[in-house]
């Protein structure tokens, strides 16, 4: 069957999954306000197209770190893949590297980072970490990404505990199954449990800055000061991003942080978004408004429930379709002839 939307792999997904598993995937922190704010922040910004600008042949490329991708829509990192298919994480970044684009691998994958680097030659990997209050094994895993040709590392600053998922508690859905493990975590005979802690700080990510040469974006910065705060600790970019509202709840939607983010940041270096993209016209709201680029968590996870790599093709497929038809109906041949002024806020 052919899907138009997004919102029909969503519907396709749930049929398919435990409807448990759906609940992790889908649900958030508390009340779920900031969930939803996400998509409703993007919903109520209108789009003011420009007209007769003989717009060439477009281009929506975009050089991230160093990095290529073939649009400015990044795989977000999201946890437990092999819930979703049973090729899990590999299947993701084949679709990503079909799709040219960049994918960000959780640290709670499962599948064990260098064997999904091997199994999509050519993809564009990014490593997302948390850092562990065991600073020699976050060495480990650091190397484990560099080992795997990780091009840059992803450090979610917006987890010093676990959010308060209430459907999960609700279900009973504490761990993975048995079968099931984030492999990146394997120390010896045992797996560590990922572990979130509220002593880390800005020094833990100065050691991080000295343990590694790869570029470091902090993900999950929200207030202005910090993204200030980043800069003078060396990062290569920012992530707004309120983890798709799975940790505070009430955090303001991602698109309507990001003005002010943009403006303390000044340009040094680039910032990203996530939360609540799901249309090519969400996408270009968020570059108009300063965003170099964004990254999708959950359509990753409906494409991959619902139809496996072929699933998350299309995904990426339908959401670089839609951005090209948006961007020529703004009358922009490439992503730089956007700016603040053709977004309307509220519409
Ligand atoms: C099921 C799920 C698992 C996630 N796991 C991680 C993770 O392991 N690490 C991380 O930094 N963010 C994680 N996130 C947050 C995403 O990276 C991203 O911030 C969020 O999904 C973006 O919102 P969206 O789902 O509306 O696109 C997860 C999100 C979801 C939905
Ligand atoms: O579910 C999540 O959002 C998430 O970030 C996470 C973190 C650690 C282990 C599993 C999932």
């Amino acid at each position: 069957m052919e899907r138009w939307t997004l919102r029909e792999f969503e519907a396709a997904a749930r049929e398919r999954l435990d409807p448990a598993h759906y609940d992790y995937f889908a649900g958030g922190a508390g009340d779920e306000i900031t969930v939803r704010a996400n998509e409703a922040a993007f919903a109520r910004l209108g789009l003011l197209p420009r007209v007769l600008r003989g717009a060439a042949k477009l281009q929506t490329g975009v050089t991230l770190l160093g990095s290529r991708a073939a649009m400015p829509v990044l795989v977000a990192p999201t946890a437990f893949h092999r819930l979703a298919d049973p090729e899990g994480e590999r299947a993701t970044a084949r679709a990503a590297a079909a799709a040219e684009t960049i994918m960000i691998v959780s640290m709670a994958s499962t599948v064990a980072v260098g064997d999904v680097a091997a199994a999509a030659p050519g993809a564009e990997l990014w490593f997302q970490l948390y850092l562990q209050p065991d600073e020699s094994f976050t060495e480990t895993v650091v190397r484990r990404a560099e080992a795997a040709g990780c091009r840059a590392l992803v450090v979610t600053a917006d987890s010093p505990v676990h959010g308060r998922r209430e459907r999960d508690l609700r279900n009973g859905f504490l761990d993975l199954p048995e079968h099931l493990c984030c492999e990146n975590m394997r120390d010896g005979d045992r797996v560590r449990p990922i572990v979130m802690s509220p002593e880390l700080s800005w020094r833990h990510l100065d050691r991080l800055r000295e343990m590694t040469s790869l570029p470091i974006v902090v993900k999950g910065v929200a207030h202005p000061e910090d993204a200030r705060i980043a800069l003078d600790h060396g990062i290569s970019a920012i992530m707004v991003s309120n983890h798709g509202g799975r940790q505070l709840d009430t955090v303001p939607a991602a698109v309507d942080l990001l003005p002010d983010i943009v403006a303390a940041v000044g340009g040094a270096v680039p910032v990203l978004l996530d939360g609540g993209v799901r249309r090519g016209t969400d996408v270009l709201k968020a570059l108009a408004l300063g965003a170099a680029a964004v990254a999708v968590g959950r359509p990753v996870i409906w494409g991959l429930a619902a139809g496996g790599e072929r699933g998350v093709a299309s995904v990426l497929a339908l959401l670089r379709a839609e951005v090209e038809q948006a961007l020529t109906l703004c009358g922009c041949a490439c992503l730089a002839d956007l700016d603040a002024g053709m977004v309307r806020r509220p519409c």
